[in-house]
């Protein structure tokens, strides 16, 4: 890796302290940062560089999955740092910007190979890049890179405008767009599931799929972040970027010698062959929510409007579903199930992928109990892949059951996502990172929803905070004969790991699962 000055902007600021700072430190400790490196952060606090170097230590003892416990590495890693105070409007803040980093690079004896972080509003993006240029920072003679954190614009027309702003001071090539679910490790091992198994390769496609299911729950509200998130909603917030990378990366074949370019080009192809849908008819494939009051963990909670900075009466969607089609040879008549909401009753992403059932039509009526083969990718907070499949037990008078087979156990001490997503742009490689032709046709997708919503042409759904969102999103797959597959119908723990020893099922596991009548626990040795 080349030796690289990273210039952090935004860094007196929450994302720097709780994900920046720590995720640098992991890759120091297992010596994946550039040698030499340095860090100049910068902020319109007055601080010294002691003062930043203190912030800096203090956000790894808060944050960090490994605490500094060596003080000689810690201190190490904080030499590299250095603190200037920037307005981001201010010209001559930028030279005297310019002065340090140059005085770095010689005091380092370092190329000027420059990573610009902007973790500031994207309010701040355009004016950042211009005077980037400008002050002549970004055009020394080395290479210039520039990190975004999301959100890349409010809509289709204003995510447009910025970047032909910011395409003035960089190319596409130099722009590396953070979406943290793809730094996520379960997505980045998506490519290796198809790549390392000709047989998942194989039934990858509309033969052999009946649908898929990608959901992201949380058990939070909306938190202290109102005034933001009242403006933007589940679907700008989540769906129009992270639920939509993780259908093109679910939906991507990937060949054996993939590389950014690569991955780019399929995903530009799944967007082109989504089915775009007219304002008027939104209402049909796709569901919005807000949540009410409820209980989550059996602690009352309060509904959306009674939110601290929530506006009252609030039309807000927290919660959205939505069916997607994809008009290719490979998918076509598969539908993509979509969902993210707040306030649901688990905190889990997962992407479950439903096999089709030809055995059921030929199996008699005293053999029945199967239940569709299932993909399940658990993405987080637990990680890991399940394929359920129907077996027979003896004394079950011939009938099927499905049990859960666990591929991939969750691995203790998984990189964050950000670590995965800072090492990727300090190497240059694009892979898991946002490209324009993919952000500007979720956008383009995400348009006639968000004029629909405006229009009030889509109803707004009251859900119960601690369910799993509004009966119309369950009416959604019913229509077409499927049900979501949630934490409650897919029994986490009944899993026989690869060594064909099984986890016992919990009481109450075994119980909510009898009472659910499909899914057993599975006793190898029974
Ligand atoms: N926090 C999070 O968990 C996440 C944040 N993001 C995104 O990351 C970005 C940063 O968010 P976050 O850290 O939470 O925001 P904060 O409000 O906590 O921090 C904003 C930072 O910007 C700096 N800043 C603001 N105005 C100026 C200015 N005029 N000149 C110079 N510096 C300025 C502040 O420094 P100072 O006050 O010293 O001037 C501060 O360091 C946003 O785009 C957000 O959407 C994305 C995902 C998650
Ligand atoms: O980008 C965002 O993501 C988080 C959820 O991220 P996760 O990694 O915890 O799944 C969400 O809470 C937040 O509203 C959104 O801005």
């Amino acid at each position: 890796m080349e030796p690289t000055t990273i210039v952090l902007f935004g860094a007196t600021g929450d994302l720097a302290k709780r994900k920046i700072y720590p995720a640098l430190y992991n890759l120091y400790v297992e010596g994946k940062l550039p040698e030499p490196f340095s860090l100049i952060g910068l902020g319109r606090r007055d601080w010294s560089d002691g003062r930043f170097k203190d912030a800096v230590a203090q956000s790894l003892e808060e944050f960090s999955r490994r605490k500094a416990q060596d003080a000689g590495k810690l201190q190490s890693f904080l030499d590299a740092f250095r603190y200037s105070v920037l307005d981001i409007g201010r010209e001559e803040d930028y030279q005297r910007l310019l002065s340090l980093v140059e005085k770095r690079e010689e005091e380092l004896r370092m190329p000027p190979n420059r990573l610009f972080y902007l973790s500031v509003g994207p309010e701040y993006f355009e004016p950042i890049a211009a005077n980037i240029q400008k002050s002549g920072l970004g055009s020394a003679n080395g290479w210039k890179r520039l990190v975004i954190e999301k959100p890349f614009g409010h809509d289709l027309r204003s995510a447009r405008e910025l970047n032909k702003k910011l395409s003035k001071s960089f190319t596409e090539e130099e722009i590396f767009r953070i979406d943290h679910y793809l730094g996520k490790p379960m997505v980045q091992r998506l490519e290796s599931l198809q790549q390392g198994n000709p047989v998942i390769q194989a039934l990858w496609d509309n033969r052999y799929i009946a649908n898929v299911q990608i959901t992201a729950s949380e058990t939070v509200g909306v938190e202290e972040r109102a005034g933001y998130y009242d403006h933007v909603g589940a679907v700008r917030d989540m769906f129009q970027n992270h639920m939509l990378q993780l259908l093109m990366m679910t939906a991507i074949h990937v060949p054996h010698d993939s590389s950014a370019e690569t991955v780019r080009f399929k995903k530009k192809g799944i967007m082109e062959a989504l089915e775009l849908v007219q304002k008027e008819d939104v209402h049909a494939s796709v569901v919005r929510g807000q949540y009410a009051a409820g209980a989550i963990g059996g602690k009352p909670v309060p509904g959306y409007t009674s939110e601290p900075g929530v506006m009252p009466g609030s039309q807000n969607d927290t919660f959205i579903a939505a069916k997607l089609m994809i008009d290719n040879n490979l998918w076509r008549g598969v539908p993509f199930y979509i969902r993210t909401g707040k306030r649901m009753k688990e905190k889990s992403t997962r992407i479950v992928v439903e096999f089709k059932e030809p055995v059921k039509q030929a199996l008699a009526a005293n053999e029945d109990g199967t239940s569709p083969n299932l993909l399940v990718i658990e993405i987080g907070p637990n990680e890991g892949f399940k394929l359920q499949i129907n077996a027979k037990e003896p004394g079950r008078d011939g009938r099927f059951k499905p049990i859960q087979i666990e591929l991939q156990p969750n691995e203790a001490d998984a990189p964050e996502a950000y670590e995965n997503l800072i090492y990727d742009a300090l190497r240059g490689d694009s892979t898991f990172f946002a490209h324009w032709d993919e952000v500007e046709m979720s956008w383009q997708w995400v348009q006639p929803v968000l004029d629909a919503f405006e229009e009030n042409l889509v109803p707004l759904y009251p859900y119960e905070a601690g369910s799993y969102g509004p009966a119309a999103a369950d009416e959604l797959l019913a229509r077409d004969g499927y049900r979501w597959w949630s934490g409650d119908n897919l029994d986490a723990q009944s899993s026989a790991g690869l060594d064909g020893k099984s986890a016992p099922p919990s009481e109450s596991n075994t119980k909510s699962m009898e009472n659910e009548g499909e899914l057993y626990a599975y006793h190898a040795n029974h």
